[in-house]
């Protein structure tokens, strides 16, 4: 029986090794610049020039064999074949960033001193290029004693002469190889210095405007005001953008709903379709102009390079609560969504600072609870504008946005002195070179996330909606007795409803609490579902769910609304995840409570200020 020839991508943070796996094996790895992307082994199939198949690796970033966080132990144990259930694989793929070569041929060399057939790819040769950067290959792999093939993964060049290298990989003689096993770290270091010295054609002043850019980007507070109006205006775009665009795709939800009453005879069937799937679901879908123009930002401030030093400038002010900009990154994917978040720590070496970084993810606004803030935010902030290009609406979402960062911040400071207690630790991260973001990868990106969220819309929250409309529904209401009243969803909701009531929630909103548990945006659906069973049969008071809460709710209940989702956990998935990481209950119970705890606070205080205020 033979066995599949197996080769691993190794390599330093950022090398484009995910660039390379995907354009070898025609796969779709998520890739972004910034170190820390792949944190899991993963692999694919490409044939050689030869025809032999071989199976590739694609493995997370790392600075060193020895070990130090979970994402590069996987690729430490990978490389050594001490991974379970996975041979050793025979060839070496060593991914090198041709324009950060000095620091990237450190790692080189330490994988080529185990002796195996190895290959490196001299990757990003555009960048180094672009900076006016020339650096000779055969020189480069006199040096190293193995092949070094010029590549640009991202534009599929130099792919062939890769796979020729690597069919030919068994073949080397490893005697001619120099003896480098026995150096230390900072002879490597010296020696890398040396060889790229020795394999510069020719340098040029095009870095210039880069190092001009970190001393503005990365100042001590030029730094943090760029950051600070960046997010600013991101949040300022997502409600002035997509407001036209939320308009018009209401106005269709409202067609198809005239639509349907019209053309099917009065029904169960025509009930569920126009309350549950058109009122509910669509209720969510409103928002992907939201979702697209947010993630539209952070992708373009990941592919651009600027995500990195948002971390680096996040470093110093973290270290204040105990945290390293290392939770930088997590805490930031959180913003799409806790979970990717919550495995996205596992590029933590610290295991402390990684378990506060999990306990505090889920108080990152992550794009579900979008849709509950605009919904309220429209439906009870007025449009108005507090200074040139201010919006109001715009404000209070990053307003919003804030407290959960704040809070975030500040639980991570309680836990960093109880729970989690040790020294903060130190922070290494290279900062990628600036780029335009590649408009290829962007649109796929925002696809993948449109797709992510409609895909939600049409199974879980759909599925949850469902459920929820036939609950309110049944049992039937007698005569002058109100559906809502009747139904078994009423019934459960009547009994939560004396735990709500002190903090100013009103029936439908506690009720709406409890399909949220699957989703956030369901809260969303729940209550578009709830007005629209509750009008039935009413003089018709089709308006979209905005127009609804604008007539029911009072200024501090939906206020009271608002900060319950600042912290509440409501979320099966995340937890789940954060039992996964944490291997066993107990973090993921504390998470739990303790947001919930601070949910329900935080909801009342706000009611109660609120009330007290007079609003
Ligand atoms: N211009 C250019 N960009 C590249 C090239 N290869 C990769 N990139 C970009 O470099 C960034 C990093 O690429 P990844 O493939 O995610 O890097 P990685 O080595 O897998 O990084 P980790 O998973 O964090 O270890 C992405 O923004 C890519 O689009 C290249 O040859 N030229
Ligand atoms: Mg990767």
């Amino acid at each position: 029986m033979t066995r599949l020839r197996t080769a691993a991508l190794v390599g330093n943070p950022n090398a484009g090794k995910s660039a390379l796996f995907n354009a070898l094996t025609g796969a779709r790895q998520k890739i972004a610049n910034y170190p820390g992307v792949t944190v899991e082994r993963v692999s694919g199939r490409m044939t050689l020039p030869s025809g032999e198949p071989v199976e590739l690796i694609d493995l997370p970033g790392s600075y060193s064999l020895d070990a130090a966080s979970p994402d590069e132990e996987v690729t430490r144990q990978v490389v050594l074949g001490e991974f379970p259930g996975e041979a050793q694989p025979e060839t070496l793929v060593v991914v090198v960033d041709a324009a950060n070569l000095e620091q990237h041929l450190v790692f080189a060399q330490e994988m080529i001193a185990l002796g195996r057939p190895t290959v490196v790819a001299l990757n990003m040769v555009d960048l180094a290029e672009r900076d006016g950067l020339a650096i000779d290959p055969d020189a480069l792999s006199d040096a190293l004693g193995v092949p070094v093939v010029p590549t640009v993964a991202v534009r599929k060049r130099g792919l062939d002469a890769l796979a020729d290298a690597m069919d030919a990989a068994p073949g080397q003689d490893i005697s001619t190889r120099h003896d480098v096993g026995h150096l230390t770290l900072p002879e490597r270091r010296l020696a890398a210095r040396n060889m790229v010295k020795g394999a510069i054609l020719s340098e040029s002043g095009e870095r210039r405007l880069h190092t001009h850019l970190d001393k503005i980007l990365l100042h001590p507070w030029l730094g943090p005001i760029t950051l600070f109006a960046l997010l600013f205006v991101m949040f300022q775009a997502v409600f002035a953008w997509a407001d036209p665009l939320i308009g018009a795709i209401e106005g269709v939800a409202e067609l198809a709903s005239g639509f349907v009453t019209a053309a099917m005879p009065e029904s169960f069937l025509r009930d569920l379709i126009t309350e549950g799937v058109i009122a509910g679901v669509g209720s969510v879908v409103v928002f992907l102009p939201q979702i697209i123009i947010l993630f539209a930002f952070i992708l373009v401030m990941e592919q651009s390079g600027y995500m990195a030093r948002a971390a680096f400038i996040m470093d110093r002010l973290m270290a204040y609560v105990g945290l390293s900009g290392r939770s930088f990154i997590p805490l930031l994917s959180s913003f799409a969504c806790a979970i990717p978040g919550i495995m996205a720590t596992r590029s933590i070496a610290d295991p402390k600072d990684r378990l506060t970084t999990i306990l505090i993810a889920p108080l990152m606004t992550c794009s579900a609870r979008l849709p509950v803030y605009t919904v309220i935010i429209g439906a009870v902030i007025p449009a108005t504008s507090v200074g040139p290009g201010i919006g109001l609406q715009g404000l209070v979402l990053f307003g919003l946005y804030l407290a959960g960062i704040v809070g975030a911040m500040a639980v991570a400071l309680v836990l960093r002195r109880t729970a989690t207690k040790g020294a903060a630790s130190g922070f290494i991260m290279e900062l990628p070179k600036y780029q335009l973001p590649p408009l290829r990868d962007l649109a796929i990106g925002l696809w993948q996330r449109a797709w992510v969220f409609l895909r939600r819309a049409g199974t879980i929250i759909f599925a949850a909606t469902v459920i929820l409309w036939l609950l309110l529904t049944f049992p039937k209401a007698d005569p002058g007795e109100s559906q809502l009243d009747a139904s078994a969803a009423g019934h459960i909701a009547s009994f939560m409803q004396p735990a709500f009531e002190p903090i100013g929630f009103q029936r439908e909103m506690t009720l709406a609490l409890v399909p949220a548990m699957a989703a956030r945006e369901v809260a969303v659906a729940s209550l578009a579902t709830t007005y629209a069973v509750e009008a039935e049969g009413e003089a018709e008071t089709e308006q979209a769910l905005r127009g609804q809460i604008a007539a029911r709710w009072s200024l501090p209940t939906a206020l009271a609304f608002l900060a319950w989702f600042i912290f509440a956990p409501q979320c099966l998935s995340t937890i789940a995840v954060a039992r996964r990481e944490t291997n066993g209950w107990k973090w993921p119970a504390v998470m739990v409570i303790y947001l919930f705890a601070l949910a329900y606070i935080f909801a009342g205080l706000t009611y109660w200020s609120a009330v007290a205020l007079g609003l």
